[in-house]
């Protein structure tokens, strides 16, 4: 696998300028009156074009059903969600959707499966070519191009999954867990690429996770969510310097034991009363 060093950036991308993202008193409630599960409760939230947001919070606190709003895969019971200032009605091309598991085509080669979108879009077959190019170069794909899923490895699979997510120039990339099933040294250079990619496209990133370090690490900005029913709890800028290695700065450290111990008041508020919501 090349390091992201070895891949080329690529082309900056259009597309940012409608990646602002706004929820205003959301609330989500799954099930119907019987067997109702109240899953998110008045989340506010702006997010600016070009943001890499994280998420983190105990489990089950409704950090997949906050993206699945966002996608348009689920509308909110209550409050209104908002891409580039117009209310979500549904999925769209301005925003691209990468899971823990890449959920590839595997009877297609990576090149089709990345040209997938472009192809029910009926974009021209040049401008296709061209664009699936593109991100075979910027994922480091180029020489897998005409290999099916099932020969690939897991973390190949995954950059074959955002590079299909990527391929419409989504203003807005939104990321559940996309490292998770993968091994650490796989997860970490994704973790690169995936920053590398977001400074090459501009592209308004919000990516879910477990991992406090993951999502310090990688975030412009970190959110804390509650308990379900999950409302934001903390939200933490993050600008540490990238080099040599974030993870050295003293900042680093502090910022993620805030972060830890908001999830850890979070997701138990007896223990660390002393914790309280930063917002
Ligand atoms: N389709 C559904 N029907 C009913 N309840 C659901 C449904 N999907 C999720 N839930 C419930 O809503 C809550 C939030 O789920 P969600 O998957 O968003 O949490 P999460 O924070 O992403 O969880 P995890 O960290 O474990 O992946 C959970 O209690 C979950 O059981």
């Amino acid at each position: 696998m090349p390091s992201p060093a070895d891949t080329p950036a690529g082309p900056v991308e259009e597309g940012a300028g409608g990646g602002a993202v706004a929820l205003r008193g959301v609330s989500l409630a799954y099930g119907g009156r019987r067997a109702r599960v109240q899953a998110l409760d008045d989340i506010d939230i702006a997010i600016g074009a070009g943001e890499f947001v994280t998420i983190v919070g105990p489990s089950g606190c409704g950090k997949s059903t906050l993206l699945r709003l966002v996608a348009g895969f689920l509308a909110p019971t209550g409050g209104t969600v908002q891409v580039a200032g117009a209310p979500v009605t549904g999925p769209g091309p301005d925003r691209g959707v990468v899971f823990q598991q890449p959920r590839l085509f595997p009877w297609l080669n990576v090149r089709r499966n990345i040209e997938f979108g472009l192809r029910m879009a009926r974009v021209p077959a040049a401008r296709r070519t061209a664009r699936t190019r593109e991100l075979l170069e910027l994922t480091g794909l180029a020489d897998a191009a005409g290999r099916r899923p099932h020969e690939l490895s897991g973390g190949m699979q995954q950059r074959a999954a955002i590079a299909r997510a990527l391929a419409p120039r989504p203003a807005i990339l939104l990321m559940d867990e996309p490292f998770a099933a993968l091994d650490a040294l796989t997860r970490e250079r994704l973790q690169e690429e995936i920053r590398r990619i977001w400074q090459a496209t501009g592209t308004t990133v919000l990516l879910v996770t477990h991992s406090v370090d993951e999502a310090v690490y990688l975030g412009t900005r970190v959110l804390v969510m509650s308990r379900r029913p999950g409302t934001v709890v903390a939200d933490h800028p993050s600008d540490l310097p990238r080099a040599p290695d974030p993870r050295t700065e003293p900042a680093y450290l502090t910022l993620r034991e805030s972060v830890a111990a908001a999830v850890r008041h979070a997701a138990d508020p007896r223990k660390d009363p002393h914790v309280h919501p930063v917002l």
